[in-house]
């Protein structure tokens, strides 16, 4: 599949999101992580931004729920007009109803994996989800150090999904730069999330393409 960048709003200006938004019209999607004190040391946006982004952009938004009870809020954000939903296996109570629920709403369903949660025992979940997500930073905060150990698990993730048809994408976040993205992509990752490399950058544009062709690079 080819590559596919997700710049997250994390990185971005507050008070000026749909201007944010628009600062990258060569983007895929739209992340967006929402954080809530509990599952997470932090506390982001939650339904009525994404909402008004919803409104504010035609980009599709990439969910990405770090919150304590995802079996209850994650089929809200789809009825919001997300286009992905993700949900953090750690958090979810009964992973296989709520992304089905995500799917029935119209939404790609995602399952979220932090850097120290396995990949093996989620294999028998793959028929219920669209995106892997795996975390390549503890989940909390933008721009934190990519976590090296992790990329054995990209690998892993990607023979696993292969062998079940190579359907389902496979997303990382946390720490990717025109450097650390090439590795991910050379270990199976198809879609990167990005919030310094892009907002932080003088030019996000540029930093897009940037990004994507250091991916197409690894992987040519
Ligand atoms: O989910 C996240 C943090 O929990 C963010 O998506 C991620 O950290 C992106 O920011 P950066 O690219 O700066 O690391
Ligand atoms: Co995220």
């Amino acid at each position: 599949m080819a590559v596919q960048i997700s710049p997250s709003i994390l990185a971005a200006d507050f008070a000026r999101l749909a201007d944010e938004a628009a600062a990258v019209p060569n983007a895929d999607w739209l992340h967006v992580d929402v954080m809530d004190y509990h599952f997470v040391p932090n506390l982001t946006l939650g339904l009525p931004v994404v909402e008004a982004l919803r409104k504010a952009t035609d980009k599709p938004l990439d969910c990405h729920l770090m919150i304590a009870d995802p079996d209850r809020w994650a089929p809200r954000y789809a009825e919001a007009g997300a286009g992905s939903v993700t949900i953090h296996a750690e958090a979810a109570k009964a992973p296989i109803r709520t992304l089905r629920e995500i799917r029935a709403l119209g939404a790609r369903a995602g399952l979220a994996l932090n850097p120290a949660t396995p990949v093996e025992p989620y294999e028998d979940l793959l028929e219920e989800v669209d995106m892997l997500l795996l975390m390549t930073v503890e989940p909390g905060f933008g721009g934190q150090k990519f976590l090296e150990m992790v990329l054995p698990k990209v690998r892993r993730a990607r023979e696993m999904v292969s062998r079940h048809g190579g359907r389902v994408w496979l997303q990382v976040d946390g720490g990717i730069d025109e450097d650390t993205i090439g590795r991910c992509a050379e270990a199976g990752a198809d879609v990167f999330v990005a919030g310094s490399a892009v907002y932080g950058a003088s030019d996000p544009v540029e930093a897009i393409d940037k990004l994507r062709a250091a991916a197409d690079r690894a992987i040519s």
